[in-house]
């Protein structure tokens, strides 16, 4: 559906966006996730023609989005950072000029209006003015002129930024009801937004593609995916060389309990290993009671963190603005 390839953006010497290549199927929804200024909103500006590249190339369902601009954009519908919304127009007047825009056959134009409107729940709003509708209902307009002509695929930038909990959800359910018909790719620094929502996130830093799957291989991709903690009763060394018989275990850390009697034992694990069974066994043998027993997972937010840690460290000078990207 996309191919992007060794796409390169560089804004006088600094590299916003550095040799990026993937490929974006149908009928997913894919999260673009990094935490600001890693180059997501330039990367969806080139996919949808917005900015040129400095190098690499984008196709659209077979059109490269700079030599057939027209063909490749009639695939696409954009929902940029900030909505490109005419305050002084209500939003019917709003979606007629937008279907105008994608030149949607007139004896279509009305229905779909009233579907689009319908399905983004704006109906009711059509005749306000959009300088005054809230933000979320602004948020559901720009989506909306995104769906209008129900383009393959919809393109998102932090679609719930600065969103009450409530119209986040609301948004949220409203993408993934996007996927029975349309592939969605969103943008978002919130990484339990992106693993709520989407069916594959590729995490960006520093412009570059530092890892790319799905929320649940991701998480099974971090070191030392599981850790065990344990509350044993029993004698301390002994209870060290049974678990050391247990194959798997990579460390084990054994503590007096705090405030309680027995151990607190830590044990961490080979990525995907599930030792809990053997280790109730091995203790329930010899009479060890386990009085607690916890698995943690490492999650997420811990691998997007360490992936995106240099991030923080070193971040770059922010160059001065060539010309307006947003
Ligand atoms: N027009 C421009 N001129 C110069 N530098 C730019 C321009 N647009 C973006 N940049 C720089 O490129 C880098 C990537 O910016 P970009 O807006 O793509 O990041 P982002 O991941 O979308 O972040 P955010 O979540 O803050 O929008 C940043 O360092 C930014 O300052």
């Amino acid at each position: 559906m996309i191919e992007v390839n060794n796409l390169v953006k560089r804004y006088g010497d600094h590299t916003a966006v550095d040799h990026l290549s993937f490929k974006i199927e149908k009928g997913k929804i894919y999260g673009f996730l990094g935490p600001n200024g890693a180059g997501k909103s330039t990367t969806m500006n080139m996919i949808t023609g917005y900015i040129a590249s400095t190098e690499g190339t984008v196709t659209i369902d077979g059109h490269d989005i700079l030599e057939e601009p027209e063909q490749a954009k009639k695939c696409i519908g954009y929902l940029p950072e900030i909505p490109p919304l005419y305050f002084d127009m209500t939003v019917l007047e709003y979606m007629n000029f937008a279907a105008d825009l994608k030149k949607i056959p007139k004896n279509e134009k009305k229905s779909m209006v009233e579907e689009v409107m319908e399905m983004v729940k704006i109906s009711d709003m059509r005749n306000r003015l959009i300088k005054n509708l809230s933000k979320g209902y602004r948020q559901r307009v720009g989506l909306a002129q995104a769906i209008l002509g129900y383009p393959e695929v919809i393109i998102l930038d932090e679609p719930t930024v600065g969103l009450d909990p409530k119209q986040i959800i609301e948004i949220r359910d409203l993408i993934k009801s996007l996927k029975k018909k349309h592939t969605v790719i969103l943008s978002s620094h919130i990484l339990s937004e992106v693993s709520a929502v989407c069916d594959y996130v590729l995490i960006i830093s520093h412009g570059k593609l530092v890892a790319s799957d799905t929320p649940d291989n991701l998480g099974k991709l971090a070191q030392g995916s599981n850790n065990l903690s344990l509350l044993v009763k029993g004698d301390k060394d002994k209870i060290r060389i049974l678990l050391g018989e247990i194959e798997g275990i990579k460390e084990i850390a054994i503590n007096a309990a705090k405030d309680q009697e027995g151990w607190e034992v830590k044990l961490s694990t080979e990525e995907s290993t599930d030792i809990r069974e053997e280790v109730f066994f091995k203790m329930a043998e010899h009479h060890y009671p386990i009085l607690e027993m916890q698995s943690k997972k490492v999650s997420l937010e811990e691998i997007f963190l360490e992936l995106t840690e240099d991030d923080k460290k070193k971040k770059p000078e922010e160059p001065e603005r060539e010309g307006e990207t947003k």
